[in-house]
C-alpha cells in the first residue's frame, strides 16, 4: 500500500482562553495520499481552520497546545522547531487562503510576491526567478503574464488574484497544498475555474491537496474522499461516493439537504437549527450534534460517541444516525 504524505493521528488543537485551554480541533485522524483531493466540510465555526493552521504550525505558540501527531512524509511536524517549519511551509506544503486581498501583500506588484516564496527557497538566479514566475503565471491561467507580473494586487479581478495566490502556493512545486475556503469569495463561474485549475495542477504534479470548505456542493465534482468535521470532531468520512450515495450522520445528511441545487423549486432550502456550540459552552461527553437534532430520542445517542467503521473507508460517530429522520418527515 502506497505511503501517505500526511498522516494526522489523533489531533487536538486547545486555544487558551482565560487560562483555560479549550479543543477547536478534538482528536482528528486522517491521511492524504498523493495525488489526493480530500476536502473537509463543515459550517463556519467546527474547527477547519484551526485544523489548516495546526498543519502549517501557524497559530500563536502562546494560546495554542497543539498534541497528536501531524506526520509529513515521516516526520511529526508537531516536533519541528520555527526554523524547520520555515523550510516546509511554502516549499513543501503550499497554503491557498480564502481572500487574496487580505492574503497578498498590496504593496508589492505580482512578480516580486511569487519571486519572494523562489528567493527563499531555491538558489535560482534572479532571470530564472522571472522566468519561473511567468511560467507559474501561464500554468495558472493568467491570460497576459508578463503584464500581470508588474501589476499589483488591486488592479487584478478577484479570480485573477486566486489564481496568483495558487501559483505562490505551487510556486516550489509541494507535495500538499492546503486551500482554505479557496473559491468562497468568488462568483459561481469563478468558482468552478478555480476548482478545475488546481484539479489539473494535481494532474501534472501529483500533489496532495486538502480542501477546507463549508459547502459540500463544491467538492462533489473534485474531491477523492470527503471529511465532515463537527464541533472540532470528525462525525463521518468516506469517498465522495459513499457520501453523496449513502450519508449517514445527521450532520452531513443535513449539510447535504441544505445544498440549493438539490432543492426543487417546491421546496425551501433546508436550514440546521441551531448553531455550532462555542469551544467554551459545548458539552463533550455525548453526541455533539444532538442539541440540533432534540426530536431524536436521546436513547438514540451513545455516551461519548466513537467512529464506527460502517463499509471499508467508511467511518461514522454515534448510532444516532440508525434513529435518525428529518423532522416533519
Ligand atoms: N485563536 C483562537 N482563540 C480562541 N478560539 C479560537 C481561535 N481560533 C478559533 N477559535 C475557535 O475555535 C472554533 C473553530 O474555529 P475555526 O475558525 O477553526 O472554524 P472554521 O470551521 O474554520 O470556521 P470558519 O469557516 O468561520 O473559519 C471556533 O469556536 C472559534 O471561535
Amino acid at each position: 500500500m502506497e505511503k501517505p504524505i500526511l498522516q494526522i493521528e489523533n489531533l487536538t488543537t486547545s486555544f487558551k482562553i482565560k487560562e483555560k485551554y479549550y479543543p477547536a480541533v478534538d482528536h482528528v485522524s486522517f491521511s492524504v495520499f498523493e495525488n489526493e483531493i480530500v476536502a473537509v466540510v463543515g459550517e463556519s465555526g467546527c474547527g477547519k481552520s484551526a485544523l489548516a493552521l495546526s498543519i502549517m504550525r501557524l497559530h500563536n505558540h502562546q494560546r495554542t497546545k497543539i498534541e497528536g501527531e501531524i506526520k509529513y512524509k515521516e516526520r511529526d511536524l508537531v516536533d519541528f522547531s520555527e526554523r524547520q517549519m520555515n523550510q516546509v511551509r511554502g516549499k513543501e506544503i503550499g497554503i491557498i487562503f480564502q481572500e487574496p486581498l487580505t492574503a497578498l501583500n498590496p504593496l508589492m506588484t505580482v512578480g516580486d510576491q511569487i519571486e519572494e516564496n523562489l528567493t527563499f527557497h531555491t538558489k535560482l538566479s534572479k532571470e530564472k526567478r522571472r522566468l519561473r514566475t511567468i511560467e507559474l503565471l501561464t500554468q495558472v491561467g493568467i491570460p497576459y503574464p508578463t503584464r500581470t507580473y508588474d501589476q499589483f494586487p488591486h488592479e487584478l479581478s478577484g479570480g485573477m488574484r486566486q489564481r496568483v495566490m495558487i501559483s505562490i502556493a505551487i510556486a516550489c512545486n509541494p507535495s500538499l497544498v492546503i486551500a482554505d475556503e479557496p473559491t468562497t469569495a468568488l462568483d459561481v463561474t469563478i468558482q468552478v475555474q478555480i476548482l478545475e485549475l488546481l484539479k489539473s495542477i494535481q494532474k501534472d504534479t501529483k500533489m496532495g491537496i486538502i480542501l477546507i470548505t463549508h459547502d459540500l456542493s463544491v467538492v462533489a465534482e473534485v474531491a477523492d474522499r470527503i471529511i465532515v468535521m463537527y464541533a472540532g470532531q470528525v462525525v463521518e468520512i468516506g469517498t465522495v461516493k459513499q457520501i453523496f450515495a449513502n450519508p449517514l450522520h445527521p450532520y452531513t445528511r443535513s449539510l447535504l439537504k441544505s445544498i440549493p441545487s438539490q432543492v426543487t423549486n417546491k421546496k425551501r432550502l433546508h436550514v440546521i437549527d441551531g448553531m455550532v456550540p462555542s469551544i467554551v459552552n459545548m458539552n463533550r461527553e455525548r453526541c455533539r450534534f444532538s442539541p440540533r437534532i432534540p426530536w431524536i430520542s436521546r436513547n438514540a445517542h451513545e455516551e461519548s460517541p466513537d467512529l464506527h467503521e460502517v463499509a471499508p473507508e467508511h467511518l461514522v460517530r454515534c448510532t444516532c444516525y440508525k434513529h435518525f429522520y428529518f423532522k416533519g418527515s
